[in-house]
């Protein structure tokens, strides 16, 4: 046996097409990130992950009307929803819900690829519904119905507030979500490989994906960005504070990459967004904040902010609150994750390392009046 390496880094441990990070710059399906974050809409970038390539004018109309008819729940999951605790927490319970929806699904354990593909259309559909439905019954109000002639994107807000959202924040939503839509072997998508290698079902890869997503190493670093800017408060706070934390030899959330060293290629976008957002919003607090803070640990830790950073900023000047950022994130990558689980499947074999035992050997089965 080969001996280990921490958290597996380094290790290649499949191939893939779905998308790649290539000397720090990040591609799907071979198209750089860049130019699909400033061209594409989500719908194109959901429709390239699954399916290859870039859909033609008639291929896209026909694939948002799929989407934008999948986008309601079963009332059933609705009622589960109305009995979670109002201070659940939201990628909690975003994993229950998104389980339960293959208990109504009829073609949840038909593996066939055809079937697969419909479930990962109705899982992209349905999860933002989830979302809006979980933040407005735990206010109090009624789930808002989608709309049959709108975007992803536009249904999430809409659903969200009930309000017709502004084109400015669905124009800033839709590249944040192209930006987070896939990214190689990271570790929700390989919990979603392995789940699915072992022919569970879609429903199980995702939800396995989820679960994963929602620690602050991962996804829920969004949130904790957050956290951690409210917990400064003001401008000239942000220094001491950030001092503070690397005397403590605490991690400051939003920085470092285990694949980019050289800096997160989403970042530059997102810190664009966060800024005109600011100017547009007149909240300039959190985005000055957040340079300051980028300023710092770049000089004094040689780190980059990764995707999570502006992304806090930037979902805060739309007026998200902050435990649906990470729901957000599952929102998106739910097309990488599904374009991977189908990737798996095409050519299946089971996931299974070894370890290298360390604990101790030769022990003797003490009675246990004896212990
Ligand atoms: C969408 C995403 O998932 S992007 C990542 C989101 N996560 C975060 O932003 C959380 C903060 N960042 C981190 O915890 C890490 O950088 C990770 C988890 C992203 C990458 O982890 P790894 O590749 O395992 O790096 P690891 O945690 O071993 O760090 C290597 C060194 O850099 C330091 N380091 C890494 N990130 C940070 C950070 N954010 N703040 C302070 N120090 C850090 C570590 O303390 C460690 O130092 P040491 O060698 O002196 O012990
Ligand atoms: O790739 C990773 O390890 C984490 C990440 O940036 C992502 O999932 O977007």
């Amino acid at each position: 046996m080969t001996a280990p390496t921490k958290g597996l880094e380094g290790i290649v441990a499949t191939t893939s097409s779905v998308s790649s990070i290539i000397d720090g710059v990040l591609t799907y399906r071979g198209i750089n990130i860049d130019d699909l974050a400033e061209k594409g809409t989500f719908e194109e970038v959901v429709y390239l992950l699954w399916y290859g390539k870039l859909p033609n004018q008639t291929e896209l109309t026909e694939f948002k009307k799929q989407i934008v008819e999948n986008m309601v729940i079963p009332n059933e999951v609705l009622d589960q929803i109305r009995l979670f605790p109002k201070d659940a927490n939201a990628m909690a319970a975003l994993r229950t819900a998104v389980s339960s929806l293959a208990l109504y699904d009829e073609e949840a354990e038909d593996m066939s690829k055809e079937a697969n593909i419909r479930k990962a259309i109705r899982l992209q559909a349905k999860i933002p519904t989830i979302i809006s439905a979980f933040a407005r019954i735990r206010e109090g109000k009624e789930p808002i119905q989608p709309k049959k002639d709108a975007s992803l994107c536009y249904n999430f807000l809409y659903t969200l507030t009930g309000d017709e959202p502004d084109p400015i924040a669905i124009e800033a939503l839709d590249k944040a979500l192209i930006l987070h839509a896939d990214h190689e072997l990271n570790a929700s998508t390989f919990a979603s490989r392995v789940t699915v290698a072992t022919l569970s079902d879609v429903y199980s890869g995702v939800t396995s994906a989820i679960g994963t997503l929602k620690g602050p190493l991962h996804g829920g670093a969004n949130e904790a960005v957050m956290v951690m800017l409210e917990e400064i408060g003001t401008i000239e706070n942000a220094e001491p504070y950030i001092e503070k934390k690397l005397e403590n030899k605490e991690k400051i959330m939003g920085f470092g990459h285990r694949v980019y060293k050289t800096g997160d290629p989403r970042a530059k976008h997102l810190q664009k967004m966060s800024y005109e957002l600011g100017k547009i919003t007149g909240e300039m607090k959190w985005y000055d904040m957040s340079t300051i803070i980028e300023k710092m640990i770049t000089e004094k830790k040689g780190l980059k902010p990764n995707t999570d950073f502006y992304s806090a900023s930037v979902y805060t000047s739309l007026q998200i609150p902050r435990d649906l950022f990470t729901p957000i994130f599952a929102f998106s990558r739910v097309s990488g994750w599904t374009a991977h689980i189908l990737e798996q499947l095409d050519n299946n074999r089971l996931i299974r390392p070894r370890a290298e035992y360390i604990g101790p050997s030769s022990q003797p089965y003490v009675d246990i009046e004896n212990r």
